[in-house]
Protein backbone atom coordinates (compact mmCIF):
# COMPACT_ATOMS: atom_id res chain seq x y z
CA UNK A 1 0.00 0.00 0.00
CA UNK A 2 1.26 3.54 -0.84
CA UNK A 3 0.00 6.28 0.61
CA UNK A 4 0.88 9.70 2.18
CA UNK A 5 -0.92 9.17 5.59
CA UNK A 6 1.18 6.10 6.07
CA UNK A 7 -0.39 5.76 9.47
CA UNK A 8 -3.83 5.75 8.56
CA UNK A 9 -3.78 2.15 7.43
CA UNK A 10 -2.19 1.06 11.30
CA UNK A 11 -6.11 -0.17 12.21
CA UNK A 12 -4.75 -3.27 9.78
CA UNK A 13 -2.32 -4.70 11.98
CA UNK A 14 -5.69 -4.63 15.02
CA UNK A 15 -7.70 -7.76 14.77
CA UNK A 16 -8.82 -10.60 12.44
CA UNK A 17 -6.36 -8.59 9.36
CA UNK A 18 -3.24 -8.53 11.92
CA UNK A 19 -3.41 -11.74 13.43
CA UNK A 20 -3.46 -12.99 10.04
CA UNK A 21 -0.42 -11.05 9.14
CA UNK A 22 0.91 -12.05 12.61
CA UNK A 23 0.39 -15.71 11.58
CA UNK A 24 1.92 -15.10 7.94
CA UNK A 25 -1.42 -15.77 6.17
CA UNK A 26 -1.18 -12.38 4.96
CA UNK A 27 2.16 -9.97 4.37
CA UNK A 28 1.28 -6.12 4.13
CA UNK A 29 3.80 -3.11 3.41
CA UNK A 30 3.13 -0.05 3.72
CA UNK A 31 4.88 2.58 1.94
CA UNK A 32 5.21 6.08 2.32
CA UNK A 33 4.94 8.24 -1.05
CA UNK A 34 7.02 10.98 -0.24
CA UNK A 35 9.59 8.48 -0.19
CA UNK A 36 10.00 8.84 -4.28
CA UNK A 37 9.90 12.51 -4.11
CA UNK A 38 13.22 14.54 -4.65
CA UNK A 39 13.16 17.98 -3.84
CA UNK A 40 13.28 19.50 0.10
CA UNK A 41 10.01 20.00 0.24
CA UNK A 42 9.05 16.22 -0.93
CA UNK A 43 6.28 17.73 -3.08
CA UNK A 44 3.40 15.12 -4.20
CA UNK A 45 0.87 17.62 -5.79
CA UNK A 46 0.58 20.25 -8.48
CA UNK A 47 -1.86 22.42 -10.26
CA UNK A 48 -4.34 20.49 -12.28
CA UNK A 49 -4.20 21.49 -16.32
CA UNK A 50 -6.75 23.56 -17.72
CA UNK A 51 -8.05 24.48 -13.57
CA UNK A 52 -10.39 23.47 -11.43
CA UNK A 53 -10.46 23.65 -7.55
CA UNK A 54 -8.08 21.68 -5.80
CA UNK A 55 -4.45 19.96 -6.29
CA UNK A 56 -4.04 16.53 -7.99
CA UNK A 57 -0.68 14.32 -6.95
CA UNK A 58 1.86 14.56 -9.70
CA UNK A 59 2.97 11.37 -11.65
CA UNK A 60 6.26 11.07 -11.20
CA UNK A 61 6.38 9.61 -7.40
CA UNK A 62 3.96 7.42 -8.16
CA UNK A 63 5.46 6.11 -11.86
CA UNK A 64 9.04 5.39 -8.85
CA UNK A 65 7.03 4.56 -6.37
CA UNK A 66 5.45 1.68 -8.58
CA UNK A 67 8.95 0.98 -10.18
CA UNK A 68 10.18 0.17 -7.02
CA UNK A 69 7.67 -2.05 -5.57
CA UNK A 70 6.86 -3.89 -8.63
CA UNK A 71 10.16 -3.46 -11.17
CA UNK A 72 8.69 -4.29 -14.37
CA UNK A 73 10.86 -7.44 -14.83
CA UNK A 74 9.30 -9.71 -12.21
CA UNK A 75 5.86 -11.25 -11.57
CA UNK A 76 3.28 -8.13 -11.54
CA UNK A 77 1.03 -7.35 -8.40
CA UNK A 78 -2.69 -6.25 -9.60
CA UNK A 79 -3.43 -2.33 -8.64
CA UNK A 80 -6.56 -1.56 -6.65
CA UNK A 81 -6.67 2.52 -6.69
CA UNK A 82 -10.34 3.63 -4.96
CA UNK A 83 -11.65 6.34 -6.91
CA UNK A 84 -15.18 7.57 -6.70
CA UNK A 85 -14.88 7.27 -11.06
CA UNK A 86 -14.07 3.30 -10.47
CA UNK A 87 -16.34 0.57 -10.75
CA UNK A 88 -18.32 -0.85 -7.98
CA UNK A 89 -16.66 -2.49 -5.24
CA UNK A 90 -18.63 -5.96 -4.38
CA UNK A 91 -18.19 -9.30 -2.64
CA UNK A 92 -17.87 -10.46 -6.00
CA UNK A 93 -14.88 -8.61 -6.52
CA UNK A 94 -13.73 -9.24 -2.94
CA UNK A 95 -13.59 -12.85 -3.71
CA UNK A 96 -11.67 -12.19 -7.48
CA UNK A 97 -9.25 -10.12 -5.52
CA UNK A 98 -8.64 -12.87 -2.89
CA UNK A 99 -7.88 -15.09 -5.47
CA UNK A 100 -4.95 -12.89 -6.30
CA UNK A 101 -1.20 -13.38 -5.07
CA UNK A 102 -0.02 -10.15 -5.18
CA UNK A 103 -2.47 -6.86 -4.51
CA UNK A 104 -0.95 -3.35 -4.56
CA UNK A 105 -3.34 -0.51 -2.91
CA UNK A 106 -2.50 3.26 -4.52
CA UNK A 107 -4.18 6.17 -1.95
CA UNK A 108 -4.72 9.07 -3.69
CA UNK A 109 -5.24 12.49 -1.71
CA UNK A 110 -6.08 15.73 -2.81
CA UNK A 111 -8.51 15.54 -5.64
CA UNK A 112 -6.93 12.06 -7.10
CA UNK A 113 -3.83 11.25 -8.93
CA UNK A 114 -2.62 12.19 -12.62
CA UNK A 115 -4.49 9.67 -14.95
CA UNK A 116 -1.16 8.71 -16.45
CA UNK A 117 -0.28 6.71 -13.33
CA UNK A 118 -3.09 4.34 -14.03
CA UNK A 119 -2.49 4.02 -17.75
CA UNK A 120 1.54 3.69 -17.27
CA UNK A 121 0.96 1.13 -14.92
CA UNK A 122 -1.80 -0.97 -17.24
CA UNK A 123 0.41 -1.06 -19.80
CA UNK A 124 1.95 -4.06 -17.56
CA UNK A 125 -0.48 -5.18 -14.57
CA UNK A 126 -4.30 -5.24 -14.41
CA UNK A 127 -5.20 -2.06 -12.70
CA UNK A 128 -8.80 -2.02 -10.58
CA UNK A 129 -10.34 1.68 -10.40
CA UNK A 130 -12.72 0.86 -7.78
CA UNK A 131 -15.51 2.91 -5.55
CA UNK A 132 -16.70 2.13 -2.38
CA UNK A 133 -20.15 3.63 -3.30
CA UNK A 134 -21.71 7.14 -4.22
CA UNK A 135 -19.87 9.32 -1.70
CA UNK A 136 -17.01 11.40 -1.46
CA UNK A 137 -14.03 10.91 0.84
CA UNK A 138 -11.22 12.61 0.79
CA UNK A 139 -8.72 10.29 0.10
CA UNK A 140 -8.23 6.72 -0.74
CA UNK A 141 -6.96 4.87 2.71
CA UNK A 142 -10.30 4.51 3.99
CA UNK A 143 -11.01 2.62 0.88
CA UNK A 144 -8.09 0.42 1.31
CA UNK A 145 -9.13 -0.47 4.92
CA UNK A 146 -12.57 -1.69 3.34
CA UNK A 147 -11.07 -3.50 0.89
CA UNK A 148 -8.65 -5.16 2.73
CA UNK A 149 -10.40 -6.21 5.31
CA UNK A 150 -13.22 -7.47 2.81
CA UNK A 151 -11.05 -9.96 0.98
CA UNK A 152 -8.54 -10.66 3.95
CA UNK A 153 -11.35 -12.15 5.60
CA UNK A 154 -12.06 -14.82 2.64
CA UNK A 155 -8.57 -16.06 2.62
CA UNK A 156 -8.02 -19.27 3.73
CA UNK A 157 -7.57 -19.37 7.38
CA UNK A 158 -8.00 -15.68 8.39
CA UNK A 159 -11.75 -16.72 9.59
CA UNK A 160 -12.06 -18.84 12.49
CA UNK A 161 -15.08 -21.03 11.14
CA UNK A 162 -14.97 -21.26 7.27
CA UNK A 163 -18.81 -21.04 7.26
CA UNK A 164 -19.61 -17.64 7.93
CA UNK A 165 -18.24 -16.13 4.68
CA UNK A 166 -20.46 -18.98 3.18
CA UNK A 167 -23.10 -17.31 5.00
CA UNK A 168 -22.24 -13.81 4.57
CA UNK A 169 -25.03 -11.13 2.62
CA UNK A 170 -24.95 -11.77 -0.58
CA UNK A 171 -23.02 -14.91 -0.69
CA UNK A 172 -26.55 -16.12 -1.87
CA UNK A 173 -27.05 -12.52 -3.38
CA UNK A 174 -29.85 -11.76 -0.69
CA UNK A 175 -29.56 -9.79 2.75
CA UNK A 176 -28.50 -11.85 5.61
CA UNK A 177 -32.10 -11.61 7.86
CA UNK A 178 -32.32 -11.38 11.88
CA UNK A 179 -30.23 -13.09 13.99
CA UNK A 180 -30.70 -13.53 17.48
CA UNK A 181 -28.59 -15.49 20.62
CA UNK A 182 -29.07 -15.18 24.18
CA UNK A 183 -31.25 -14.48 26.13
CA UNK A 184 -34.28 -15.60 25.03
CA UNK A 185 -36.13 -12.82 25.81
CA UNK A 186 -35.05 -9.64 26.10
CA UNK A 187 -36.52 -5.75 27.65
CA UNK A 188 -39.56 -8.62 26.51
CA UNK A 189 -38.72 -9.73 23.24
CA UNK A 190 -38.64 -12.80 22.56
CA UNK A 191 -36.73 -14.86 20.11
CA UNK A 192 -38.57 -16.28 17.15
CA UNK A 193 -39.96 -19.38 18.15
CA UNK A 194 -38.55 -22.05 15.33
CA UNK A 195 -35.04 -20.75 16.09
CA UNK A 196 -35.77 -22.74 19.15
CA UNK A 197 -37.29 -25.43 17.71
CA UNK A 198 -34.43 -27.57 16.58
CA UNK A 199 -36.33 -28.28 13.20
CA UNK A 200 -33.75 -27.25 10.81
CA UNK A 201 -35.34 -27.83 7.52
CA UNK A 202 -38.24 -25.22 9.36
CA UNK A 203 -35.22 -22.94 10.38
CA UNK A 204 -33.47 -22.87 6.99
CA UNK A 205 -37.01 -22.62 5.88
CA UNK A 206 -37.82 -19.40 7.71
CA UNK A 207 -34.04 -17.45 7.54
CA UNK A 208 -34.47 -17.83 3.95
CA UNK A 209 -38.18 -16.52 3.99
CA UNK A 210 -36.99 -13.53 5.97
CA UNK A 211 -34.06 -12.75 3.74
CA UNK A 212 -35.97 -12.55 1.09
CA UNK A 213 -38.68 -10.45 3.57
CA UNK A 214 -35.57 -8.06 4.05
CA UNK A 215 -34.22 -7.83 0.75
CA UNK A 216 -37.10 -7.21 -1.07
CA UNK A 217 -38.15 -4.07 1.54
CA UNK A 218 -34.12 -2.79 1.54
CA UNK A 219 -32.79 -3.83 -2.05
CA UNK A 220 -35.24 -4.86 -4.23
CA UNK A 221 -33.09 -4.50 -6.94
CA UNK A 222 -30.81 -7.64 -5.72
CA UNK A 223 -33.70 -10.38 -6.10
CA UNK A 224 -33.81 -9.63 -10.21
CA UNK A 225 -30.01 -11.50 -9.64
CA UNK A 226 -30.92 -14.64 -7.67
CA UNK A 227 -32.54 -17.58 -8.73
CA UNK A 228 -36.14 -18.01 -6.86
CA UNK A 229 -37.81 -21.15 -6.10
CA UNK A 230 -41.70 -21.25 -6.05
CA UNK A 231 -41.40 -21.22 -1.90
CA UNK A 232 -39.15 -18.16 -2.71
CA UNK A 233 -42.10 -16.80 -4.83
CA UNK A 234 -44.93 -17.48 -2.69
CA UNK A 235 -42.87 -15.23 0.14
CA UNK A 236 -42.41 -12.03 -2.11
CA UNK A 237 -46.05 -12.32 -3.18
CA UNK A 238 -47.29 -11.88 0.75
N1 LIG B 1 -16.05 5.53 -3.35
C1 LIG B 1 -15.18 6.58 -3.09
C2 LIG B 1 -13.80 6.64 -3.32
C3 LIG B 1 -13.40 7.88 -2.91
C4 LIG B 1 -12.06 8.49 -3.02
C5 LIG B 1 -10.95 7.72 -3.34
C6 LIG B 1 -9.69 8.30 -3.49
C7 LIG B 1 -9.56 9.70 -3.31
C8 LIG B 1 -8.49 10.58 -3.41
C9 LIG B 1 -8.98 11.84 -3.12
N2 LIG B 1 -10.31 11.75 -2.88
C10 LIG B 1 -10.69 10.45 -2.98
C11 LIG B 1 -11.94 9.86 -2.83
N3 LIG B 1 -14.47 8.55 -2.45
N4 LIG B 1 -15.54 7.75 -2.56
Amino acid sequence: MVSIFPAYLAPLRESLIGKAVDRGLIELGVHDLRQWTHDVHRTVDDSPYGGGPGMLMRPEPWGQALDTLAPASGAQPRLVVPTPAGRPFTQALAHELAREPWLMFACGRYEGIDSRVVDDAADRMVVDEVSLGDYVLAGGEVAVLVIVEAVGRLLPGVLGNVASHEQDSFSDGLLEGPAYTRPEVWRDRPVPDVLLSGHHAAIARWRRDESLRRTLARRPELLSTVALDKADAKVLAE
